[in-house]
């Protein structure tokens, strides 16, 4: 793993467009940042509050040793809270949802439940995110880390609209990665892994964004297991054939198991239950192997070091990966204003030269008469196409309101030859 911040030179050589051209993107600031999701109960806030005392412990002690992984000459990380109804976090968030939304008054006033409320009152700070992503590109500078905690219920921020909003638009603005935070104490059932790997996999996918699966209170359950499991398909399905999926079959022996059936084997429900778990675990093994994997206690600081290199990894493949992406889409955008641009133009230029050819003498129009009250009518009847102005062609009958042009005066000469009024 690797273990140095990427350098700025290193890392904008890595950014450049692949043609050489120079990049369509702001130079890729200092800040990596850190967004925290995971299962009701996983540790976020826990973990985000150990993530934030571990730069301090980190910065202490660099004092006598210069060996931290993380960069402690660095400002503290900086946190945001996004969980509106979180009732103490055991850190101090620099923004915090909470100073501008009520999520119980939201609840009220729109007369919403918990998660309804808790939606609503994301998808309002949404609207504000512009000011906070502002905020973060200042301190994008100044420190390593800006790690955001997100709401307790999972898919109100991967499924949202306002969770894409958030994501993409700091995406956009610097390194980000996904941190997604595993309960491993609840995980050690194999259904409970495979729904947990399932989620992890498709957030993978949506946010096609780095990502970090973390392994939260190691303290009370080593993640070895669940290491197993990944690397080795063969010991996930010995787990499976030793008892039932939803039971923790890991820590417990067959034989001291409950459930199966009378003859000792699995009940039909466990035998469909193993038996998708085992084809689901065939899928999953692609996605195993692009994965970090980290086990951190949260409680004690353990493994925090390893989540940083982790870090650090999943930055650089963002640069690599991701902003290649995001340079391609770039250009995309900007060829596509150009081309408006072009579009424009070239319709300006031909409506200039209808306006001039129509300005032009026309030796074969009828000639024009007076009627009684003032206005202009053609002889014989025939009435005359009037130009619009912006190369359409409208009825003079139509109800459609026509331009009006001012009359540029007698001098006024228009630089083809035409003098105003024009001449006969
Ligand atoms: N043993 C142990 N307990 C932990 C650890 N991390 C968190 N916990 C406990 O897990 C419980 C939930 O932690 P939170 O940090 O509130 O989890 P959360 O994911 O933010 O919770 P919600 O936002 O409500 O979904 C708390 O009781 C924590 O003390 C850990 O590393 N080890």
């Amino acid at each position: 793993m690797a273990t140095a911040q990427p350098s700025t030179s290193a890392a904008a050589s890595a950014a450049a467009p692949a043609d050489g051209s120079a990049s369509l993107l702001p130079p890729i600031p200092q800040a990596t940042s850190i967004i925290v999701i995971g299962m009701a109960g996983s540790g976020k806030s826990t973990f985000t509050s150990a993530l934030s005392s571990y730069h301090e412990t980190s910065a202490s002690s660099s004092s006598s040793s210069s060996s931290s992984p993380s960069s402690s000459s660095a400002a503290p990380p900086y946190m945001v809270n996004l969980d509106p109804a979180v009732g103490s976090l055991g850190y101090e968030p620099n923004v915090d949802i909470r100073d501008t939304v009520d999520y119980r008054r939201v609840m009220q006033q729109y007369n919403l439940g918990p998660n309804g409320g808790i939606l609503t009152a994301l998808n309002l700070f949404t609207t504000k995110f512009d000011q906070v992503l502002g905020i973060l590109e200042k301190r994008a500078n100044e420190t390593d880390h800006i790690v955001l905690d997100t709401p307790g219920q999972i898919e109100i921020f991967t499924w949202s609209a306002s969770g894409s909003i958030v994501t993409d638009a700091l995406a956009s603005a610097m390194p980000t990665v996904v941190a997604y935070i595993i309960d491993t104490p609840r995980t050690t059932a194999p259904a409970t892994f495979m729904s947990n790997m399932l989620y992890a996999c498709s957030i993978l996918y949506k946010t096609k964004l780095p990502f970090i699966l973390v392994f939260n209170k190691t303290d009370a359950q080593p993640h070895d297991f669940a290491l197993e499991w990944m690397h080795d398909f063969e010991k996930f399905q010995e787990a499976l054939k030793a008892g039932n999926a939803t039971e923790p079959s890991l820590l417990a022996t067959a034989g001291a198991r409950g459930g199966g059936n009378a003859a000792g084997g699995p009940t039909e429900e466990q035998g469909y239950m193993n038996s998708l778990m085992n084809s689901m675990s065939l899928v999953l093994d692609e996605f195993y192997k692009n994965l970090r994997t980290v086990g951190v206690s949260s409680l004690t600081g353990d493994g925090l070091p390893s989540f940083f290199e982790a870090v650090n990894e999943a930055r650089q493949e963002y640069i690599t990966d991701y902003r290649p992406d995001l340079e391609r889409l770039a250009a995309q955008r900007k060829e596509k204003r150009e081309g408006e641009k072009r579009r424009q133009l070239e319709k300006l230029m031909r409506d200039m030269q209808v306006d001039s050819k129509s300005a032009a003498p026309r030796p074969a129009a009828p000639s024009t008469r007076e009627d009684g009250d003032g206005e202009e009518e053609e002889e014989g009847g025939v009435v005359e196409e009037e130009y619009e102005g912006d190369g359409q062609i409208i009825e003079p009958d139509s109800d459609e309101e026509k331009p009006h042009y001012d009359y540029p005066g007698p001098e006024y000469d228009r630089g083809d030859g035409t003098v105003w009024p024009r001449p006969g």
